[in-house]
């Protein structure tokens, strides 16, 4: 299984791995739960491309749904998706914000259909989170969202732009998307710093001890101080959770154009006490544009989309909801339409009920 050509972390999901300034670096550094990187890095390995970086600067006119003074609550109605959806009027948004859309995307694995039809919109400044039972395809959409998984059937528009298959050379999009694991996916023989600054020491020409500044920095927009030298081994669970986030929010300061970032975040929360997972919640938040970071500073994340079964976490860290449910969006609201909908599902989900329209 080779990791020559690319690989994928949790951050900026592939780039070149040949010019190793990382010696301690090899592909079985990874610890054995990151097996669906690695089986991810086997599917795409033939695809030969410098960077997914590109460059394009957010609309000039955009405004988080929040700031012209409406309540994002009244934008979005109370649909129901699938079969029973009222999807969001294009009206009432404007489509030059969109910066991801999957529309009509249909996915199987073997005999079976996991994705029967999702369609919908991530905008420029939005906090979205993908809920829905397990095994409905939440991390599937994830993965297709990325580029690391191709749709059977439908689109998936990044900034506009139709995305043919993976993520390739000729799609440079003018987005950057990382896909934050679950598992946060560190390579266990590099150090935190290593880690965080991996994409820097492999895929730019920033002198080593400038990255090394970064990563400090970065880290301490995450509320890390003084771990680079550990090895993930010596941090705990949140910890890594942590340092996952500051790779994936990680930049090469010394290009002239920020890069609008869209982070998809695989149950970040999972396996995390409550407090802890109120940590790593207020960190998700706090990197997007409409907050600051730890250190104070203007968050970098345009938009994120987190994957969670963890209430906490759709309370605390998103905005919109998107239920998801035997291959098809169910229902789509705001986080307090979540909590007040009389949809039998959603409050079936809500309330963890065994009686309703989810049977396990
Ligand atoms: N590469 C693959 N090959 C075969 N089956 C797959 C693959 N990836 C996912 N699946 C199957 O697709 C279904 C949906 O998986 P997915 O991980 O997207 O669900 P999920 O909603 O994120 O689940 P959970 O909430 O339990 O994490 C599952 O039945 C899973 O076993």
């Amino acid at each position: 299984m080779g990791f020559s050509s690319l690989s994928c972390i949790s951050s900026n999901l592939c780039f070149p791995t040949n010019s190793h300034r990382l010696k301690g670096f090899n592909a079985s550094s990874l610890s054995s739960s990151y097996g669906f990187v690695l089986e991810f890095d086997e599917k795409i390995q033939s695809l030969k491309k410098t960077s997914i970086c590109a460059c394009m600067a957010p609309p000039r006119d955009f405004r988080p749904p929040e700031a012209d003074g409406v309540s994002p609550t009244k934008k979005f109605n109370d649909g129901v998706a699938g079969e029973n959806v009222r999807s969001v009027s294009d009206h009432m948004m404007d489509d030059s914000n969109v910066l991801i859309e999957c529309r009509d995307v249909h996915k199987s694995f073997g005999e079976k259909d996991i994705l029967k039809g999702v369609s919908f919109k991530i905008r420029h400044g939005e906090a979205v989170g993908i809920i829905g039972p397990s095994g409905t395809g939440k991390s599937t959409i994830l993965k297709i969202m990325a580029g690391l998984l191709a749709p059977d059937k439908g689109e998936v528009y990044v900034r506009g732009k139709l995305r043919h298959g993976l993520i390739s050379d000729e799609e440079l999009s003018g987005l950057r998307i990382g896909l934050v694991f679950q598992s946060a996916a560190l390579f266990d023989s590099l150090t935190v710093r290593e880690n965080v600054g991996f994409l820097l020491y492999e895929n730019s020409k920033m002198p080593d001890d400038h990255i090394a500044d970064v990563v400090t920095e970065t880290l301490a927009a995450v509320g890390l101080k003084d771990v680079e030298n550990r090895l993930p081994s010596e941090l705990s669970g949140g910890m890594k959770k942590r340092v996952a986030l500051a790779r994936s929010i990680i930049f090469d300061s010394t290009k002239d154009t920020i890069e609008p970032e869209v982070l998809l975040y695989d149950e970040p929360t999972a396996g995390l006490d409550p407090i802890a997972s109120t940590v790593v919640e207020d960190l998700i938040r706090s990197v997007h544009i409409s907050n600051d970071d730890e250190v104070g500073k203007p968050g970098k994340i345009s938009s994120y989309v987190v994957v969670t079964h963890q209430h906490s976490t759709i309370r605390r860290a998103v905005d919109r909801i998107l239920f998801l449910h035997e291959g098809k969006v169910v229902w789509q609201g705001m986080t307090d339409e979540f909590s007040t909908s009389t949809t039998p599902i959603v409050r079936q989900f809500a309330s963890g009920s065994l009686d309703g329209p989810i049977k396990y």
